[in-house]
Formats: structure tokens, sequence, C-alpha cells
């Protein structure tokens, strides 16, 4: 579900980037248990999402009520299953034309390890669209933590695309889950980062901005490696214990008209350590048009992209 796959015509820019240790990034940290409260404090916190979504395209959620042993044994269950034997792995293979299943990108450079990683994406939501014959059953537990997770991820999505925002620039409610036709599509991506023998620049991940409308990430709780690209700089995301790190993906960009950013972000893994994420990519149905909303467009700000459906990138 990652956009704007970097071509090797890109990679000069990429190159250019510094991947060496860029400074850490000052990334909000906004406690969302605060967003529907009308205190001062919850109107503080409302604020800062505001800058939040409107700069970096980010923040890191605390306060999101998720048992911290519950979000170890989404990592659990992940590092279980990456560290089967690789045949173990290829039964859940993707298959052609589709997105969802196991595998990787091949690395396109000789001078850089680009996509260092293995991932499996699986489609969780809308329910009756799972391939459950495709989910992992080895660990034997990966099915009932990823239901249970993929349940937890669509209430906080709606929790974050419902209520507060609207209120944060005066739209009428549930605009943006309007927006979606009232259903969504989940898909879960489980990123695996292996230690590589090299020392030298390993991209996890290249420069990519996510197709959805929002993404939530849950990442490695002992090893860094996700940047965040703000006005053509890169920076380091620290770990934050429990935070989920939330960005806006390209479809809020267009349905906000361009006032929510979807950042760009990347994977610069140290080589020593292996590293894993889970990503929840909640977007619209693919056949739901979307476009602006019609209240964020006016003669100061007029329509910043066409309506479209079947999102797959800019
Ligand atoms: O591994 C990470 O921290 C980020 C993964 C990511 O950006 C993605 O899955 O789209
Ligand atoms: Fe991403």
């Amino acid at each position: 579900m990652a956009t704007t796959i970097v071509t090797p015509s890109c990679l000069g820019n990429e190159i250019a980037n510094n991947y060496n240790n860029p400074p850490l990034a000052p990334i909000p940290i906004i406690d969302i248990s605060l967003l529907s409260s009308c205190s001062e404090e919850g109107e503080n916190e409302l604020q800062k999402l505001k800058l939040a979504l409107t700069s970096w395209g980010c923040f890191q959620a605390v306060g999101h009520r998720v048992e911290s042993s519950f979000l170890d044994k989404v990592s659990e269950i992940t590092k279980r299953f990456f560290a089967l034997p690789m045949e173990k792995k290829h039964k859940y293979d993707r298959e052609a034309n589709s997105l969802e299943g196991y595998g990787n990108v091949p690395n396109v450079s000789k001078k850089i390890i680009f996509n260092h990683s293995e991932r499996i994406l699986l489609k969780v939501a809308p329910e009756n669209e799972r391939r459950i014959e495709r989910w992992p059953c080895n660990p034997t537990d990966f099915g009932d933590v990823l239901d249970e997770y993929s349940a937890i991820m669509k209430s906080t999505s709606r929790f974050l695309l419902m209520q507060r925002r609207i209120r944060l620039l005066n739209l009428e409610k549930n605009c943006f889950l309007n927006a979606y036709r009232d259903e969504e599509l989940i898909g879960a991506r489980f990123n695996y980062y292996p230690e590589s023998a090299s020392s030298d620049i390993v991209v996890g991940a290249e420069a990519h901005s996510d197709v959805s409308g929002i993404t939530i990430l849950l990442q490695d709780k002992e090893v860094e490696g996700l940047q965040v690209l703000k006005d053509g700089q890169w920076f380091r995301v620290a770990i934050l214990p429990d935070a989920l790190f939330v960005n806006v993906g390209d479809q809020l960009q267009i349905i906000s008209n361009g006032i929510f950013k979807s950042p760009m972000h990347r994977v610069i893994v140290e080589s020593k350590k292996e590293r894993i994420s889970v990503a929840a990519f909640h977007l619209p149905k693919y056949e739901v048009e979307i476009g602006p909303v019609q209240s964020l467009m006016d003669e100061n700000r007029p329509q910043q992209y066409m309506r479209l459906k079947d999102y797959r990138g800019f």
C-alpha cells in the first residue's frame, strides 16, 4: 500500500538526502483520550492535532487505551511469523495481480541496499472480504490476535476521522467518513527488516507516502528506523514506548483539499539489528469516488485535486 515507488531515475535525489543520522523529529505527541473533551486541555490538544496534521502530517498517539501487553502480543506474532523458515513463509506468497500476501520488493541499486525487508499484507476489513485461508496459521494465535487488532484499528481510525477533526476545521459532522461512504477498507501490513551482514546503508523501505486515508503504525519498541521528510529535510522518528504513530495518507490529503499533509517517509535500518513494524492502512473502498470536501474549497483555496476513485498513488 505504499505509493510513490522510487524509480531508478529518482535515486539521485534519494542519495542526496542525508541517510546518515538525520536529527530527531519534534513530532507532536497527542493524547487522543483528551480529544473528545471540551475542557481547555481538550482544546489545546485539538490545536496541537491541527498543527500536527497540517505541518508534519503525522503525530505520536498516546492515551489510545490499547493495552501495552496487547501491543507486545502483536509485535510478538509478527516476529514469530518472520522467524519461520523461508519455505513456510512462501506458502503465503503474494499472488499475481494481488497486493495481498507475503513478499518483498526487489533491490534496485548496487550501491545501497534497498528494500531490505520482508512483508505480508492482509486485508482485514470489510470482514466479508477477508481471505482467511491466506492468513498465517503459524504462529497459531496469529489470526486471533490480528482479528482483535483489526477491530481496535477500525475504531481508532474512525475515532480519529470523526468528531474532533471536523470541529478542527469547522466542517459538518462526519464529512470525512461520508467521503468514505461509511465503509472502509483496512489492510494490515507486517514489515520485517532483517539484520544484514553489510555495514553499508540499509534502506528498509524507500521514500514513499501512503495510499491510505490514515495509517496507524506500531513501531518496533527497541529499534529505530522510521524517518519523515519535512520541508526537504529528513528527520528520525523517535521510539515512544506504546505510542502509535499516526500519519495522514494521500487520500485524506485529497479529501482535505491539501490541508492535511500526507508525509513522505522511509525506513533506514541499522544493519546489526532486526526490526519490525505493523501498519494498519485505513482507506475508502476502491470503488468509492473521493474528492476534496466542498466546504474546504473557496476562492482563497480552490480545488487542488480532481475527484477520483480506485486511487493507487499520485
Ligand atoms: O516500518 C516502518 O516504520 C514504516 C513502514 C511503512 O511506512 C509502511 O508500511 O508503509
Ligand atoms: Fe508507509
